[in-house]
């Protein structure tokens, strides 16, 4: 099978900006997975949370998965917030060989971001300022347990998208 480049990581710390600037970079195309939950269910990640419930939207995210990892061509695809952290997923993507890397930020700069990109991400779309900062330094704790499985850790905290990418595209393909 040939090579998938996986980005993961918290809301907001750039897997969809940064994916398609790296798969341009890699000449490869790009996907992301939200957008392929959003395309196989006909209606939008909030209308999904809002009818089923985050459980059922789970299943859906590791059904999509599955399928996309089976892909014959290479790609970059940049995983949902969550999608490492549930079920077997991250089991899924590494015994199909796909490359993970974590884009790992700090809490201020991912606090900064989704402070201005609270409505579309329903597991903070009802938080206030303060409840948000909260909210986050415990989840981040939670989820880095997953995000650190990762293939490569790349720090990308402070870097514009284009040194960012550069980093990305070292880690992967330069190191074992
Ligand atoms: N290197 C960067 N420097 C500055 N801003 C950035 C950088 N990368 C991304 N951003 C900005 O941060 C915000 C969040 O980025 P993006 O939507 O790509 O994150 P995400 O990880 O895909 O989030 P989600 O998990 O919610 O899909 C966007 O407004 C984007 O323009
Ligand atoms: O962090 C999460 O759990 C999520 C992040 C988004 O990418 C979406 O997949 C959804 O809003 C859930
Ligand atoms: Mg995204």
């Amino acid at each position: 099978m040939s090579e998938i480049i996986a980005l993961l990581g918290y809301m907001g710390s750039g897997k969809s900006t940064l994916g398609k600037a790296l798969a341009t970079s890699l000449k490869l195309p790009f996907r992301d997975l939200d957008d392929q939950i959003e395309a196989h269910a006909g209606t939008s990640i909030k209308e999904l949370f809002a009818s089923g419930g985050e459980i059922a939207f789970r299943k859906l995210e590791t059904q999509v998965l599955t399928t996309e990892v089976q892909r014959e061509q290479g790609q970059v695809l940049a995983l949902g917030g969550g999608t490492p952290c549930y079920g077997q997923n991250l089991d899924i993507l590494h015994a199909a060989g796909v490359k993970t890397v974590y884009l790992k930020l700090s809490l201020v700069s991912l606090l900064e971001r989704l402070k201005r990109g609270r409505a579309k991400r329903p597991l903070i779309a009802h938080l206030t300022e303060e409840q948000l900062e909260e909210f986050i330094r415990k989840h981040l704790f939670e989820r880095q347990f997953y995000y650190n499985q990762a293939s490569y850790v790349v720090d990308v905290d402070g870097l514009t998208v284009e040194q960012a990418v550069e980093r990305v595209a070292r880690a992967c393909l330069y190191s074992k």
